[in-house]
């Protein structure tokens, strides 16, 4: 994938995006929504690490998070199924709706938020299980025993992944023996097998090599046909070629946001432009 043919990619997919580009405002007219973030505030003990966060994520197009180190992607990105719960220091205010409701209500099921809202990590991090097993695991947690119905699904996620022809005569091996790039396939087939909405993605390609990052983030791409994807990556190059709409952070704050094409061409902040020209520090 080329950045020119991207370029020209976005611009349809954001068809009726931006009636006047050299606004650079947000307008979701033609979109639907699918995560509304409202006064976020993050704090790990008396660190603020998130300040007043709003942000809407289209559903089924590409939200990526870029901003230098440290500056809060991962800690945005981990609200959105409430991963940040299972740490006792981080205390949270504000709303973030999933489909119009805030996922941060006291009666919400975190267990089936977990299952709408699907993430993949930086590490691929398969279970010591085989391949098959793998992908099989949410079904079987939720009761789901039927060998038909099983092989079906597995084999449906896995095709989902791009990673079915890979792995077809070999199902029952462990899913160690995959290479790197493969395991993170796997990882997002798992995801994909218990049907999410949404797929939360943190530097999945980071510990990839070039071809199986290629691999990913073609399957990106065509995720966002059927789910909505969010993704922190370092690298702006990926962030330029797989997203439709692109978030700068620093410092825990949420400087820039717009669709990706105009983030990078034309950023109104000069943070951003200098952050994605390489001035930065
Ligand atoms: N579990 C935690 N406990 C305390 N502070 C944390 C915790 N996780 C993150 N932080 C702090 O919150 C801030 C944001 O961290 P976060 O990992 O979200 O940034 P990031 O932009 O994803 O960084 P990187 O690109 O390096 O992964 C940092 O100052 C970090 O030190």
């Amino acid at each position: 994938m080329s950045s020119t043919n991207n370029t020209t990619k976005s611009h349809g997919i954001m068809n009726g995006f931006f009636a006047d580009s050299s606004q650079k405002k947000m307008d979701f007219s033609k979109e639907s929504i699918a995560l509304e973030v409202e006064n976020l505030q993050l704090y790990y003990g008396k660190v603020h690490a998130l300040q007043d966060i709003d942000i809407k994520i289209p559903s089924r197009r590409v939200t990526a998070f870029i901003g230098p180190s440290g500056c809060g992607k991962s800690t945005l990105l981990r609200c959105f199924n409430r991963m940040n719960d299972l740490i006792d220091i981080c205390r949270i205010e504000g709303s973030i709706a999933l489909d119009g409701r805030n996922i941060y209500d006291r009666n919400v099921d975190v267990t089936e938020l977990r299952r709408r809202v699907g993430m993949v990590f930086q590490k691929p991090n398969p279970f010591p299980k085989s391949i098959f097993e793998n992908v099989a695991y949410g079904l079987r947690l939720q009761g789901v025993k039927e060998k038909k119905k099983l092989a079906q699904v597995v084999e449906h996620a896995l095709r989902g992944a791009a990673l079915w022809d890979e792995v077809k005569d070999r199902l029952h091996e462990n899913a160690f023996g995959l290479s790197g790039g493969q395991q993170q396939r796997l990882v997002v087939a798992r995801a994909v097998a218990i049907e999410p909405e949404v797929i939360l993605l943190d530097e999945p390609c980071s510990a990839l090599d070039p071809i199986s990052t290629a691999k990913i983030e073609e399957l990106i791409f065509n995720l966002k046909e059927k789910y909505t994807i969010v993704i922190v990556t370092h690298n702006m190059q990926q962030a330029a070629r797989v997203s439709d709409y692109t978030a700068y952070m620093y410092l825990g704050k949420l400087i820039e946001y717009m669709d990706t094409v105009s983030l990078f061409t034309q950023p109104k902040e000069k943070a951003t432009e200098d952050y994605i020209t390489g001035r930065f520090g």
